[in-house]
């Protein structure tokens, strides 16, 4: 029995178009005034860090901002771009800049499977903080209620079986009884042979059913059945 939906954001819940053409310029459009504005804070000295030693060398700041904004051109989702782009996208949805286009099936769903008691989370390659304000800036309003926790990939890469494990273990359930939902086949493949129940979510602007593929697909949210 499904007790749980874990849930992707980009291509399931919201248009890639969003993500792209939206958060991502906004976020490269202003890195290098961020991240000269608060070089001395403690938290983005340490995701500097990260930064060189996933380059391997020492980098000046403007060559740091260089490969952030490669990475973007890149989808690069690694932890320390997204923790960054969290905080620039902050200042964005807080002013109003930026609202999220939820899915109107994602949102009827969302509050419907939560009134029937299961228990909804997020795992997304955007950190836990952009998450929040993802669904706290919505055009249907705050949802951020309607979620009982939120993962990133400090937890793990979404392409590996063993970040579905550690998610289940975290949650308190065993993974058949977590349902996995996502655009990506190579999320669903991994959370499948995690044990997790899964269906792919095919949004006909972003992606296409493909054949043969071992797993459910729909083209929405109407099409889950639990
Ligand atoms: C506010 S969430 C930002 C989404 C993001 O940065 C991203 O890379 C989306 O990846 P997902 O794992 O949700 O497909
Ligand atoms: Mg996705």
């Amino acid at each position: 029995m499904i007790k749980a939906i874990l849930i992707d954001i980009e291509g399931t819940v919201a248009p890639i178009s969003f993500v792209k053409d939206v958060l991502f310029p906004y976020s490269k459009e202003r890195l290098e005034k961020f991240l000269e504005e608060n070089k001395e804070n403690p938290h983005i000295k340490r995701i500097v860090e990260e930064i060189k030693k996933i380059e391997g060398k020492d980098l000046s700041l403007k060559e740091a901002v260089n490969t952030l904004k490669k990475w973007i051109d890149e989808d690069r989702k690694i932890a320390p771009l997204k923790d960054i782009q969290g905080f620039i996208w902050k200042e964005g949805f807080e002013k109003g800049d930026i609202k999220s286009p939820i899915y109107e099936d994602a949102y009827k769903k969302l509050k419907e499977w939560k009134e029937k008691g299961l228990k909804l989370y997020i795992y997304s390659s955007g950190s836990v903080q952009a998450q929040k304000l993802f669904f706290s800036h919505t055009e249907h309003g705050n949802l951020l209620d309607l979620f009982d926790g939120f993962f990133d990939t400090r937890i793990g890469n979404k392409k590996e079986k063993d970040s579905y494990v550690k998610i289940a273990q975290k949650i308190g359930l065993k993974p058949e009884e977590i349902l996995f939902l996502s655009d990506n086949p190579d999320e669903i493949k991994a959370a499948a042979q995690a044990g997790m129940k899964v269906y792919r979510i095919v949004r006909p602007e972003d992606a296409e059913f493909i054949d043969n593929f071992p797993f459910r697909q729909v083209k929405d949210f109407n099409g889950v059945k639990l």
